[in-house]
């Protein structure tokens, strides 16, 4: 994964940070442009939002085979309908949780110079875009994204490139460590569940986060932005991996799925864990689950924050709809590829706008 990228990025931009300290209007390439636009309305009521499911995983590992069939039918129905749900009973701790966010903070509190010290351009070098930064930029009209990002590869262990790895606050690096095991065991939990659902073999999913593949943690810094109406913290996409999740901010909410044509939000809830299926299930799973369009939106007062975990198959892996989910009647969906074919394409397409599993059609 230490590829270094020969993208052009030689227009480069200001943190957004900087430009929300000085509470200037934003600028015009940050501001949305209709093609950007997903025509969908808002839906504000909250019972669609808190129709978004709760799983507790807990449950899906308990003895009471009632309890657990019963919660793997409201999995499958996440799944299938939503393809994003609130994890509880996960098993990472609640101040670990409470940790890693004041950790988060106190990072994009520091004083520039030194967040510099791990950017993205440090030495004019790219990382596989690791580091702190923001948006790649690769044309003069695109629009950019109204949030600074701390991207590190977290696993393989041995590929870690710790200089990029924050030295202050103290803690750090235990942290996201710590953060990164327990989330692991999570995921372990939701990808053995899906292979469950779709009567494949237990390990047919869980493989995906094996050791040699990537998991990459994304802080997420949203400062407050004057023009919430013209400006995304994040804008409309579906995640490239195969699964993600998700710490939210725990006072500000922001971000949005795109549910039956309407945009959904995600409500805050205690200590739950935000989870959301990526392109690579959707393609393994030949479309019986759903990568979701999410979407973050800005606050004109206050800052958020969110931590996404990104678990993505080896580069070497061929990804294709599984041979038993394909029959007469449901037809293959996808293209067979490597996973790394998917990520480049991810990104050559979602860095303009365009949903990357749409060019993976057969
Ligand atoms: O900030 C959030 O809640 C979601 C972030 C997200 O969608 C992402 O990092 O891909
Ligand atoms: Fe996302």
């Amino acid at each position: 994964m230490e590829r270094t990228h020969d993208q052009d990025v030689s227009v480069q931009v200001k943190h957004v940070q900087e430009l929300s300290i000085n509470g200037v209007e934003p600028p015009p390439r940050y501001i949305r442009k209709e093609k950007d636009n997903i025509d969908a309305p808002i839906n504000t009521t909250t019972t669609l939002s808190s129709s978004i499911p709760i799983i507790d995983l807990h449950l899906l590992s308990s003895s009471s085979s009632q309890e657990k069939e019963k919660e793997l039918e409201k999995l499958k129905s996440a799944l299938t309908s939503w393809g994003i749900f609130q994890a509880i009973g996960h098993g990472v701790p609640s101040t670990l949780l409470d940790e890693l966010q004041r950790t988060a903070k106190e990072f994009f509190d520091l004083p520039m110079e030194e967040k510099h010290k791990y950017s993205i351009n440090f030495d004019g070098k790219q990382d596989w875009l690791q580091g702190y930064g923001n948006d790649l930029i690769v044309s003069e009209d695109q629009v950019i994204d109204w949030s600074d990002r701390l991207y590190l590869l977290v696993k393989p262990l041995d590929q870690r490139n710790y200089k990029l790895w924050p030295q202050y606050p103290t803690g750090f690096r235990e942290i996201l460590n710590e953060y990164s095991m327990k989330t692991h065991q999570a995921a372990e939990i939701i990808l053995k569940n899906m292979a469950k659902l779709l009567v494949l073999e237990e390990n047919y999913f869980v493989d995906l986060a094996a050791d040699n593949a990537p998991t990459f943690a994304r802080f997420n810094y949203y400062p407050p932005c004057s023009r919430p109406d013209l400006v995304y913290g994040i804008k409309p996409h579906a995640d490239g991996g195969a699964i993600t999740i998700v710490l939210p901010d725990k006072e500000v909410e922001g971000l949005q799925v795109l549910k039956d044509g309407q945009w959904i939000k995600v409500p805050i809830i205690p200590d739950a864990l935000v989870v959301n299926v990526a392109d690579q299930i959707e393609i393994m799973s030949n479309g019986e689950f759903k990568s979701p369009m999410h979407r973050v939106i800005t606050n004109s007062e206050k800052q958020r924050i969110s931590v996404a975990m990104f678990y993505v198959p080896e580069a070497e892996k061929y990804i294709a709809p599984a041979p038993e989910l394909i029959s007469e009647i449901k037809p293959m969906l996808f293209k067979k590829m490597k996973a790394e074919e998917y990520a480049d394409m991810y990104f050559q397409h979602s860095i303009r706008g365009k949903r990357a599993i749409d060019f993976a059609r057969v």
